[in-house]
């Protein structure tokens, strides 16, 4: 068991200390979440596995539920139903399951008639639902974005969702401490977006694997609460379990007035424990990086990963300078066919067809404010280049209404971008916002994996300053060249708002969940389970084991987005690794091993390359590896929530040095069978070679050999949960019940005001 920290404590450390529920002898710990924010996509067969255990969710009052991801963006005027309004019907129907199911649950939510609806990671911030020293989760790997009030919190899979809403904890294994600092000032037109591009650039997206990040220095303490969440939300990408600002008077500021946040006497409370919240004088990490500000210029991506990173006044890269790194020449080579770009070629030359300014990452009003001031320097003549289509998709409702009370969407439309609702949008096109093949897009978002804003699309991520040049000039750009113009005589005026006034209207009071099943008060009733129930077994698996050689295979690659409208978990297998298996112009079946002979019946995948399953959350992708009958991934390190989301399923990641990876894929590509065997921690191989040891933790096997099941396991700590809510209730009281108490009357005039 881990000795608990003494001495000098990181800021990790101390909200992982005031979580612990329970520890295993192994260090495994129990850790009691205080906020779930739920939405359409990671949730059904969540609430379906509470339905079939008859379990109710443990805290509404602590859960908050939108729908974003597949919700359209056009005008919602004359909206009276999901039902009728979405037209693409796995979209429709996962929408009307969320629906469903916070009737059913007695959840609050933020429907699509209700201006706080917005992306998950917008609006649990927006309404001061997320607060400092918390733990927060949600089934989005973006929850990092909270971690910037100072609370831990990071994405999880389905499996683990259902886990939340039955328990209000989570199985948890302390991460590593990783500190990140950045001191100095900064240049002109450097913004949050090029600092957290840059730190991915240096450390890579596998950097922060295994590891809690804290972002310290001057830079960090000098940014807004917008600017420290668009940095937070990229930890993901950068491969850590989550991302954190210590509070300070900035965070206190930004939360003073929301709906949500603790009031009066309470807040005083708050205050002084948050203003305990930081990392001790002295506290030791395990990762330090030291970035200099004055090495930081507004930054793009070239490649197909959020590492690919270059200063807005570079060139594309060269893989023919990369002599040293075979597997990384292949990989920069591939990244630029598929991107369509020519090495050495100026960033500044190359054109875009789509900006898309928006998504978790960058749609709050600073960024809009942001862009719309590059728009404003742009000139009285200014408009959105002639062949380009540029669309703003505001990160929520409210945010929708405060930039058009402070006149930005005229500053937009003036010049002939396109003004959307709320919602993920084109970050991931589950929506019908999508780029074709081969178009490129100056994207706000985080993510620039192939195919992910739409099959063929090209994405350069970049800042919202630096996607408002792009979009106006027809090119990537270097936004300092708008920098230091003053918006000449006839502009638009944009008047800056202080968010009060769209947040404490009273009309904000959300209606009683109708048909609601279960409240607050019932919550204590926790079905107990003497005997575990039994999940998925893992004992020894003998099989073709199929060799890939790509590193940071992410979740995107594994199961493409148009899969995750399912609301089963199975029926899977023919979307695994769909567009390298399928070509995007024919149809037809490509070489890709896994459709050939006999690599089509492996069970075992090796892969070569380091971070397996990195980024999005989506329990689909280990859904769709076991529907295709592979139980068992060998690789260099893996992303920690498709690590913990395999094990969910009773699948097995091993985790082996790259050279003995290697060794593995030569028996693999030479169509013999590998043996992995839990009980021996072995893996047998062809030819009498010796065997390969691998290390599972104790608990984790156990639970796999055994055929265990988490939640029914948690189950037996009922009293420990109990004792823990009852200390919880007096330290923290703020964090009982959410405050929303419903008001209909004052619902139903909200709705009648509403201008869509
Ligand atoms: C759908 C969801 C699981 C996913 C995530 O975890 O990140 C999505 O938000 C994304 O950005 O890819
Ligand atoms: S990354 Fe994109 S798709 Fe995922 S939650 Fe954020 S906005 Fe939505």
């Amino acid at each position: 068991m881990p000795a608990p920290v003494s001495g000098p404590r990181t800021l990790y450390d101390k909200i992982w200390d005031d979580h612990v529920v329970d520890v295993q002898p192994d260090g495994l710990t129990l850790l009691y979440i205080d906020r779930h924010l739920v939405h359409e996509v990671t949730s059904p067969q969540a609430f379906e596995g509470l339905r079939n255990a008859s379990r109710p969710v443990r805290r509404p009052d602590c859960t908050l539920a939108t729908v974003d991801h597949n919700v359209p963006t056009t005008i919602r005027k004359g909206f009276s139903s999901v039902k009728d309004f979405i037209e693409e019907p796995d979209s429709r129907a996962q929408c009307v399951a969320l629906e469903e199911n916070v009737k059913e649950f007695g959840l609050t939510y933020f429907g699509m008639k209700d201006r706080r609806q917005g992306i998950v990671h917008v609006i649990g911030p927006e309404q001061g639902f997320t607060l400092p020293g918390i733990t927060c989760v949600c089934g989005d790997s973006h929850t990092s974005t909270h971690g910037a009030f100072g609370s831990l919190a990071f994405g999880i899979g389905t499996s683990e969702v259902e886990h939340v809403l039955a328990t209000q904890t989570l199985l948890q294994k302390k991460s590593k401490n990783m500190r990140v600092t950045v001191d100095g000032t900064l240049n002109e037109g450097v913004t949050s977006k090029d600092v957290v591009l840059h730190i991915i650039g240096v450390i890579g997206t596998a950097g922060g694997t295994g590891c809690v990040v804290e972002y310290a220095g001057s830079v960090f303490r000098g940014f807004s609460m917008e600017a420290r969440m668009s940095v937070c939300n990229m930890s993901i990408e950068a491969g850590a379990r989550a991302g954190m600002v210590a509070p300070d008077e900035v965070t206190f500021e930004y939360l003073k007035s929301r709906p949500l946040a603790p009031k009066g006497e309470a807040w005083d409370r708050a205050e002084a424990y948050w203003r305990t919240l930081h990392s001790d004088e002295g506290a030791v990490f395990d990762k330090e990086v030291k970035i200099r500000a004055e090495d930081i210029i507004p930054t793009v991506t070239w490649g197909t990963s959020p590492q690919d990173v270059v200063p807005i006044t570079g060139v594309v890269p060269d893989p023919s300078n990369i002599v040293d790194d075979p597997v990384r020449q292949a990989s920069v080579q591939r990244s630029l066919e598929y991107m369509g770009l020519t090495p050495n070629v100026k960033m500044t030359d190359v054109k875009v067809d789509k900006v898309f300014i928006g998504s978790c990452t960058n749609s709050r009003i600073e960024d809009l404010r942001s862009a719309a001031k590059i728009v404003l320097a742009a000139g009285p003549d200014a408009k959105v280049a002639e062949r380009v289509y540029a669309m703003i998709v505001p990160g929520s409702g409210v945010i929708k209404q405060q930039a058009e009370a402070e006149g930005l969407d005229v500053v937009f439309k003036r010049v002939g971008f396109d003004w959307r609702e709320a919602g993920c949008s084109m970050c991931l096109g589950m929506n019908p916002d999508q780029l074709k093949p081969q178009e490129r897009c100056a994207s706000t978002s985080n993510r620039n994996f192939e195919g992910r804003q739409g099959a063929g699309g090209r994405t350069h991520l970049m800042s919202p300053a630096m996607a408002a040049a792009a979009a106006i000039t027809g090119y990537l750009c270097d936004v300092r060249k708008f920098l230091g113009k003053e918006p000449s005589g006839g502009a638009p005026v944009i008047k800056v708002l202080n968010p009060d006034a769209f947040l404490t209207d009273p009309v904000l009071a959300p209606p009683e969940p109708e048909g609601a099943l279960s409240t607050a008060s019932q919550t204590s009733d926790l079905p107990s389970s003497s005997t575990p129930s039994v999940g998925l077994r893992f004992t020894v698996v003998k099989g073709i084991a199929a060799p890939i050689k790509i590193e940071n295979v992410d979740t995107d690659m594994i199961i493409p987005k148009q899969f995750l409208k399912t609301l089963k978990r199975t029926g899977l297998g023919s979307a695994l690794f769909f567009t390298k298996r399928k070509d995007p112009v024919t149809g037809k079946d490509t070489d890709f091993v896994l459709n050939r002979a006999p690599f089509d019946k492996s069970k075992i995948i090796v892969c070569t390359g380091e971070n397996f399953g990195c980024g999005s959350s989506r329990e689909h992708a280990p859904w769709s590896l076991n529907d295709f009958g592979i139980l068992c991934v060998i690789a260099p390190s893996f992303g920690d929530i498709f690590r913990t989301n395999m094990m969910q399923n009773g699948m097995l990641p091993i985790q082996l040095p790259k050279v003995v990876c290697e060794e593995l894929a030569v028996d693999a590509e030479s169509g013999a069978e590998l043996e992995v065997d839990l009980e021996q921690q072995v893996i047998r191989r062809p030819g009498g070679k010796p065997d390969v040891p691998f290390v599972v933790d104790a608990f984790r096997r156990h639970c796999l050999l055994n055929g265990l099941d988490d939640i029914g396991l948690t189950m037996q700590k009922k009293d420990k949960i109990e004792e823990f809510e009852g200390r919880r209730s007096q330290v923290w009281p703020w964090l009982d019940g959410f405050g929303y108490k419903g008001n209909k009357i004052a619902v139903a005039k909200a709705d009648k005001k509403m201008d869509w």
